[in-house]
């Protein structure tokens, strides 16, 4: 029997729905139309796909969209001037720098330089630690999509054995701090974990994010269990351009419970927590109740 594929498409488009009807509302009632400014500095072709698709989608869900597109050898005095205008245009409530920057920059700087207000990654320190100790906290976009469709997916998470494979600031470790929050027994892996293979074994919910083309194989996942695959790798096969994840999806879909497939999996609905995000930004910068089944 193969696994239940988990729909990240279909997903992302009942997210970007209901946050559309609720900008419609927020339009309506207040006269307000959230916006959000995404910066990218440099022309890697992958992120020009993703800031693309991201304007898009922010227009089409009836909020602003600001693009600010700087080249590759931009100071980083001049992105951080860029970020105080942004931090201070009561027009956008938020911000999204495209990483990774260039070299010659401080992402921990610049990240930081953001009004954790409007910083709809929630990348920013204040925001890690809010999340860290279960405050109320702008959550990162990738972490946020896992978590929705896991939930929905299995309703309730608690006690459930959560294996997170790849320990990074922005997928990694706040993946793992929202499982946590949801009572899940959490198991952070790395390049340094012993026995990967063995410690993917015990794991109901299997998150990937690794970044290497296909390396978890089927014989590492549970019978039953839901895998979560973040990675998206782009790679040459047969003469042909494709995108795979970090799980051997043929393998991993005949003994898994339910599977994320990519493309069209976690990917869409990171740019749908993003729209997501920035409603709720706007929403807490004025003072109105927050979205409804928009958050963590
Ligand atoms: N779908 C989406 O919306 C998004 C997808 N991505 C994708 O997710 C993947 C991961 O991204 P990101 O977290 O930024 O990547 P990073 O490169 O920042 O982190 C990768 C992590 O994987 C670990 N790792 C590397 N090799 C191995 C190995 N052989 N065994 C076990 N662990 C290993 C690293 O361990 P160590 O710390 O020890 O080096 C590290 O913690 C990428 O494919 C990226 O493109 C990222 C963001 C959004
Ligand atoms: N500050 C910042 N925030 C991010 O959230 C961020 C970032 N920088 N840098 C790069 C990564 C990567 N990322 C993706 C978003 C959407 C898809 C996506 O929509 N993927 C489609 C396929 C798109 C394609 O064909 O390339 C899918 O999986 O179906 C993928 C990856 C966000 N990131």
């Amino acid at each position: 029997m193969s696994a239940t594929i988990i729909d990240g498409k279909a997903f992302a488009a009942d997210v970007r729905g209901r946050v559309a009807e609720q900008v419609g509302r927020l339009n309506d009632a207040h006269g307000i139309t959230p916006g959000l400014a995404v910066v990218l500095v440099g022309e890697d072709p992958a992120s020009q796909v993703y800031v693309r698709n991201k304007g898009k989608q922010t227009v089409e869900t009836g909020m602003n969209s600001y693009e600010h597109k700087l080249p590759a050898e931009t100071g980083e005095a001049e992105l951080l001037a860029l970020i105080e205008r942004l931090n201070a245009d009561p027009e956008v409530h938020g911000i999204l720098v495209q990483l990774p920057l260039p070299d010659h920059m401080d992402s921990d700087l610049v990240i930081n330089a953001i009004d954790p207000a409007k910083d709809v990654d929630g990348f920013h320190i204040s925001n890690v630690g809010l999340l860290a100790t279960g405050q109320k906290a702008m959550v990162p976009c990738t972490p946020l999509g896992c978590l929705m469709m896991l939930r929905a997916h299995h309703g309730n998470l608690s006690g459930l054995n959560a294996v997170v494979v790849g320990r990074s600031n922005i997928v990694g470790k706040p993946m793992a701090q929202l499982l946590l929050r949801d009572s899940c027994t959490v198991t952070i892996a790395h390049s340094r974990t012993r026995d990967l293979a063995e410690v993917c074994r015990g794991a109901d919910i299997l998150v990937a994010a690794v970044g290497r083309p296909e390396m978890i194989p089927g014989d590492w996942v549970k019978p039953g269990a839901t895998v979560i695959d973040v990675g998206i790798n782009r790679i040459e096969r047969d003469g042909k351009r494709k995108l795979v994840g970090d799980v051997e999806f043929v393998g991993a879909n005949r003994i898994a419970g339910a599977i994320t497939p990519v493309p069209g999996g976690v990917g869409p609905m990171t740019i749908a927590c993003l729209l997501a995000n920035t409603l709720t930004a706007c929403c807490r910068a004025n003072g109105l109740p927050e979205p409804q089944g928009l958050t963590a």
